[in-house]
This record gives structure tokens, sequence and C-alpha cells, in this order.
């Protein structure tokens, strides 16, 4: 699982996600908009939107999917909750990863119930260049001998493990700053895919009074 407000969707989250998959041999990588983020302001544009970007950047890339999960729960889209469905769908045997990147990794304690969440599934933190800070001891503390340095010892249970990846293809791309830079009328070419630009043209998204900050 790859969540996010993907508010739009950008190269970071889908070239992460196509390196998730290579990198630990995944089945697929489901990557599913928050409806109601639990954490931040509601985005100015609506989870049906946020999905067909998605969707539109996805295309027909192997291994990556639009999952639209949360958008069919009401109230806040929490993550244990997604993992608890998720586990439901593919057996208590299999090995489900929660990839986060670094930014949302710093906050894990700030979520709900976060020890449930190694009880379903591994957790793997995405590095991002953009985001480098010193872990927070609360998140120490909750990580606290769950750290593995390899996919083999991470595979070798069906949750609960920690692993620190550095992705070859590490982009410092921000959907806050793709915000900025449409709602100040900047390219953000290359910084997306072209179907995503379009969708955002032709649905005149993300305009100074959209911004969501
Ligand atoms: N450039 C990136 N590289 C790796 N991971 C990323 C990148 N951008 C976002 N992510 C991760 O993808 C997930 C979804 O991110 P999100 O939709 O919030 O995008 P964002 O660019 O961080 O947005 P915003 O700037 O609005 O906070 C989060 O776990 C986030 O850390
Ligand atoms: O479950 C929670 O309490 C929780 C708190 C904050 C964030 N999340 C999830 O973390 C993912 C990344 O969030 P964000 O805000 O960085 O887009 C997304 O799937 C959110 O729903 C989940």
């Amino acid at each position: 699982m790859l969540g996010g407000t993907f508010d739009p969707v950008h190269l970071g989250h889908l070239r992460s996600a196509v390196e998730l998959h290579e990198a630990l041999g995944l089945d697929r990588v489901h990557m599913i908009p928050a409806h109601v983020p639990p954490h931040r302001r509601a985005p100015g544009v609506d989870a049906a939107r946020r999905l067909a970007m998605l969707e539109a950047g996805i295309g027909d890339t192997p291994g990556l999917v639009a999952d639209d999960r949360e958008l069919r729960r009401q109230g806040p889209s929490y993550s244990g909750d997604t993992l608890a469905s998720l586990r439901r769908d593919y057996g208590a045997r299999a090995r489900l990863v929660m990839a986060v990147g670094a930014d949302a990794f710093f906050k894990l304690h700030q979520w709900r119930d976060p020890q449930r969440l190694f009880e379903l599934a591994h957790v793997v933190v995405i590095d991002r260049p953009d985001h480098r800070q010193a872990l927070p001891a609360e998140v120490n503390r909750l990580i606290a001998g769950r750290e593995v340095d390899t996919a083999g010892a991470l595979f070798a249970r069906s949750a609960g493990g920690v692993l620190h990846l550095r992705l070859p293809s590490r982009m410092a791309i921000s959907a806050t700053g793709l915000r900025e830079r449409l709602a100040e009328g900047r390219s953000v070419r290359y910084l997306l895919p072209r179907a995503v630009e379009d969708y955002i043209r032709v649905h005149d998204l993300y305009r100074w009074q959209e911004l969501s900050g």
C-alpha cells in the first residue's frame, strides 16, 4: 500500500511506487487516495478527482493499481482500517507492506493506533531528499526492535518490521510545490505525468482560489 492525499499525484509518488515494486519484488502496489485525510486540512480537490488523476497518472504501468477503497468509507481515512481491509483481501499469511515517505514516517506516533499498523503490515520508509530530519523519540520508541536491513529479513514474517529504503530515483518533488507552481501559472512539465497535467488543465484545478496549502 502506498497511501496519500495525491493532491495531485506526481512523479515522486509514481517513480517510488515502480521502484518499490521492483526492489521488494511485490505482487502489486495499491496506490490509495485518502478520502478524508486524518491529519491535514481537507484538500481543495475532492477525492473523486484526486482518484481520477491517479488513474490517469498510472495509466497502464505494470504492477501499480489505483485503489478506491478509502473513497468507499466515510469519516477519516485511517490507515489501520485500510490495512485491515487489505489483510481481509489477501489473507493472514500474506506479507503486506505499508510504504510511507520520510515526512509521513516522522509523524507516525500521531497516527491512530500505530501499534495496530505493525500488527497488520510491515512499514517501509522511502527516503525523500527534501525531508531529512532527526526521528522524534516517540517514533524511535515505536519502532524499537523492528528495524531490519534487507527485504529478505522483512519478508521472513508477514508484518511488524521496518525497512528504510533509499530508492535510486529519489525526487525532490512535492504536491505542495506543484500546487504553488500551478497557482502562480508556472510550468509543472516533467514533474508529473502529462496525462495528469492535461486533467488539471481541462478541469481547471489548482488556481489560486483552490490552493489548499
Ligand atoms: N517525492 C517523493 N518521494 C518519495 N515519497 C514521496 C514523495 N512525495 C510524496 N511521497 C510520499 O507519498 C505519500 C503520499 O504523499 P502526499 O500525497 O502527501 O504527497 P506530498 O508531495 O507529500 O504532498 P504535500 O506536499 O501536499 O504534503 C507520503 O507517504 C509521502 O511521504
Ligand atoms: O491512520 C492515520 O491516523 C493516518 C494519519 C496520517 C496520515 N495517514 C495516511 O498516511 C498517508 C500519507 O499521508 P499524507 O498526509 O502524507 O498524504 C495517507 O494514506 C494518509 O491517509 C494516516
